[in-house]
């Protein structure tokens, strides 16, 4: 019987990738046509058509490409005889009959829904097990409700494929769940692409993993506008990015931009990290104040009247230009002030408004050099004059004087590295704030201080010199006008049409096209004013506030997936509730689900996990595990700080190693001692592919190992005021093994622990 079933399934997977092979064939030879005719010349508009089919040609190649591993995964047979095989990708045969359905397509729903006790139309689920393009076995799912007993009457979706799936050694690296996706989780991923979609759920309930399948799914549908948009997946660092890295291109979708918190504003990539109370008050929304008012102590007036040396005559001696006669022009104090009123008062951001106070001032000076030199005050003579005033280093020094033109780092530099800026900037704060956020001058960007420089860069604007002032209005009209048609189209599919707040045109001020000549992810890597069409915020229980205001300013479509889990907010600035952090934006317009089941942490360890969950959060519910794991997890007495500590602190990662064999483990330590730890385990390259992974909890958080053994609970504990959801996120990394190493006493919440002695 199996052998028959394995038989029949193998012809039809054969057939299918001969039709892979054979479509990658066809794409590849197009490619190499498009690129041939490429080389021929042509206008200008058809070598943009070119590499607009080119670019499109090599896509879809790249996902070809991408599905090679379990291209085929299952098959559904309905009662009316009809079959389907689930796939990463749709196929057609020759004649266009569909011999594989995308996994993604409604017709697949069934796949991932059907359940004993409600089956819909199926008879039967069919889990298949590739290997390479060989079928090596299959899980078979019988739906007869005559025959279902109560224990039939389970919830999990293609539960034998699902065990095989959670038994598999880690390997460093995220992998698509697209065979053995469940109903909880398939209702995130197919939910309506309008408005923004919380996923909270307790650790390991696959909320990376399903956000991940849902940019995958949106993509799908939502083809034409969220490939020319773009999606972003937001992390909490580089290393997690890493970690997920695989997980869309498997799914055939390589047109994700993946960025942590520090990446978001180009040309920075802040990794360090601030004190949790300098955390605190940077992640304050008060905080887009105290740039704002930075910014206004850099627009300036003198004291009293404004006064400018210029050269009025030079002579050449020695073929050297020097000097002859200055003049003092002055403009006075009132004119000075009204000079920056009104580019204050313009609503251009301050780059952009100083064209109107340069203008002023130099209108002003211009004046008054006829006046003392008795000339014409005709306005073409001015005009002149103002051009010959602008050429002048001291002119030109006193309006750089009063309004500097300005980049959001030296804005942002200037600010946290001067007490005196941050006292006129930040009154409101208390004395102990201000001094959170002093720092010595050149000190590294912080995670934290990447919502401030987009903040600034958001209120400095850039001005760009576009040609003749009547040629870049023409130009900025004609632009402005795609954008609001584009931005309609955008508000039609997002469903926000009658949203009265959202106007049109203010969303089509953020869309910027730059042309074909890179793909839609890199151009919007590097804008920081790129709209996109999707955002997913991974891990969002950790942005505080000010983040926020970043990665809103990225969707101004409102269109997002927020994923996290408030049990485990680590930082000190964020969140305690979901509302806090999104009504602001969405209220009343953004809805929640919740993934119930643990995949990752066997029940034992999920036990003492929940003690600890209890103890720190009493009110929070922790996840149920699906899996019963073997060893119970342990405590061992353990001084790292002991002569012999170093020592057997590495005894006891070997016999870890050696219990999970081919698996991988994670070394969590207290930050204070991640140095002097990470030296006891050498490695080469990506602490991803190491055996042995040293890492804080903070760079732990969203990533899984075979074992994990975590040094000195009590310093996690009591190092921030999150600590104990520091040590909830330490204990549910492990999908087999756990050991607490411990020089004190364990704390109480972990007495659940086995004893042992090393
Ligand atoms: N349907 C599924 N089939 C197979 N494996 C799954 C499924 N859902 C989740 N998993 C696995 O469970 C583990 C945890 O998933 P994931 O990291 O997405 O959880 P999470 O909710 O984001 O966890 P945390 O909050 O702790 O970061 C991963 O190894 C994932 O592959």
């Amino acid at each position: 019987m199996l052998a028959e079933a394995l038989r029949i399934e193998q012809a039809h997977v054969t057939r299918l990738y001969d039709r892979l092979d054979a479509v990658r064939e066809e794409t590849a030879a197009a490619l190499r046509a498009e690129h041939a005719r490429g080389e021929m010349g042509g206008t200008h508009q058809a070598r943009f058509e070119r590499e607009v089919a080119a670019d499109e040609h090599a896509r879809r190649l790249a996902r070809l490409f991408g599905v090679e591993r379990d291209l085929c995964f299952g098959r559904i047979d309905e009662a009316d005889g009809e079959t389907l095989y689930i796939g990463r990708i749709g196929l057609r045969d020759d004649d266009r009959e569909i011999i594989l359905t995308d996994w993604r397509a409604p017709a697949a729903r069934p796949f991932y829904t059907a359940t004993p006790a409600s089956p819909g139309s199926l008879v039967r689920r069919r889990h298949l097990h590739l290997r390479e393009r060989t079928v090596v076995g299959l899980d078979d799912e019988v739906f007869d409700l005559e025959r279902l007993s109560e224990s039939d009457r389970r919830t999990l979706v293609g539960e034998a494929a699902l065990l095989v799936a959670l038994r598999r050694g880690r390997t460093g690296r995220m992998n698509d769940v697209v065979a053995t996706i469940q109903t909880e989780q398939d209702r995130v991923i197919r939910s309506g692409l309008a408005g923004a979609l919380v996923v909270q759920g307790g650790p390991g309930t696959g909320k990376t993993v399903a956000a991940l399948h849902r940019a995958a799914f949106l993509l799908y549908t939502h083809r034409a506008v969220l490939e020319r948009r773009g999606v972003l997946v937001v992390g909490p660092n580089p290393l997690f990015s890493r970690y997920i890295g695989q997980v869309l291109p498997s799914l055939g979708e390589t047109d994700v931009v993946l960025s942590s918190l520090g990446e978001l504003y180009p040309g920075v990539r802040a990794t360090a990290t601030d004190t949790p109370a300098t955390a605190v008050v940077k992640g304050d929304p008060r905080m887009a104040g105290v740039v704002a008012a930075a910014l206004r102590d850099r627009q300036r007036v003198p004291d009293g009247d404004l006064e400018v040396a210029i050269v009025v005559r030079t002579s050449v001696r020695d073929g050297v230009e020097v000097v002859v006669e200055r003049m003092t022009l002055t403009v006075d104090h009132d004119t000075c002030v009204r000079a920056r009123d009104r580019a204050r008062t313009s609503r251009h951001p301050h780059n952009v408004a100083r064209r109107l106070f340069m203008m002023d001032i130099l209108k002003a000076l211009a004046v008054d050099e006829a006046v003392r030199l008795d000339a014409s005050l005709e306005e073409e003579d001015l005009r002149h004059a103002r051009k010959a005033l602008w050429s002048q280093p001291a002119v030109r020094d006193a309006v750089d004087a009063l309004w500097p033109l300005l980049t959001p780092e030296r804005l942002i530099a200037d600010l946290l590295a001067s007490p005196a800026a941050l006292h006129s900037a930040a009154p409101d704060l208390t004395e102990d704030e201000r001094a959170a956020l002093l720092r010595p001058p050149g000190a590294p960007w912080t995670v934290g201080d990447v919502p401030l420089l987009d903040e600034a860069a958001e209120l400095l604007g850039e001005d760009e010199d576009a040609g003749t002032p009547a040629e870049a209005a023409r130009a900025a009209e004609e632009e402005r006008e795609a954008e609001e048609r584009y931005a309609r189209g955008v508000l039609e599919f997002t469903g926000l049409l009658e949203d009265r707040m959202m106007v049109a045109g203010a969303l089509a001020e953020r869309h910027r096209d730059t042309g074909p000549a890179v793909t839609t992810a890199e151009r919007a890597r590097r804008d920081r004013r790129w709209a996109y069409g999707h955002v997913i915020v991974d891990e969002a229980q950790e942005l505080s506030a000010m983040a926020w205001r970043a990665v809103m300013r990225r969707i101004p479509a409102r269109s997002l997936t927020v994923v996290g889990d408030i049990a485990q907010t680590g930082s000190a600035a964020g969140a305690r509730s979901w509302g806090e952090m999104l009504d602001p934006y969405v209220k009343g317009r953004w809805r929640q689900e919740h993934l119930a089941v643990n995949y990752r942490t066997p029940m034992e360890i999920m036990r003492v996990a929940a003690d600890v969950l209890r103890a720190v959060a009493p009110g929070q519910e922790p996840p149920e595990s699906v899996r019963e794991g073997g060893s119970a997890p342990r405590a061992v007495p353990l001084d790292p700080d002991a002569p012999d500590g170093p020592a057997a602190l590495k005894a006891v990662v070997e016999g870890e190693l050696a219990e999970i064999g081919e698996g991988r483990l994670a070394v969590i330590v207290p930050d204070a001692r991640y140095d002097r730890i990470a030296a006891l385990f050498p490695r080469d390259g990506d602490v991803l592919d190491a055996p042995v992974a040293v890492l804080t909890v903070t760079a732990s958080k969203g990533l899984e190992f075979d074992a994990v053994v975590v040094v000195e609970p009590d310093e996690i504990l009591t190092r921030t005021p999150m600590g104990g959801h520091d040590l909830y996120v330490a204990i549910t990394r492990a999908t087999r093994r756990l050991t607490v190493t411990h020089r004190k006493d364990l704390p109480p919440m972990l007495s659940r622990l086995e004893r042992h002695r090393p």
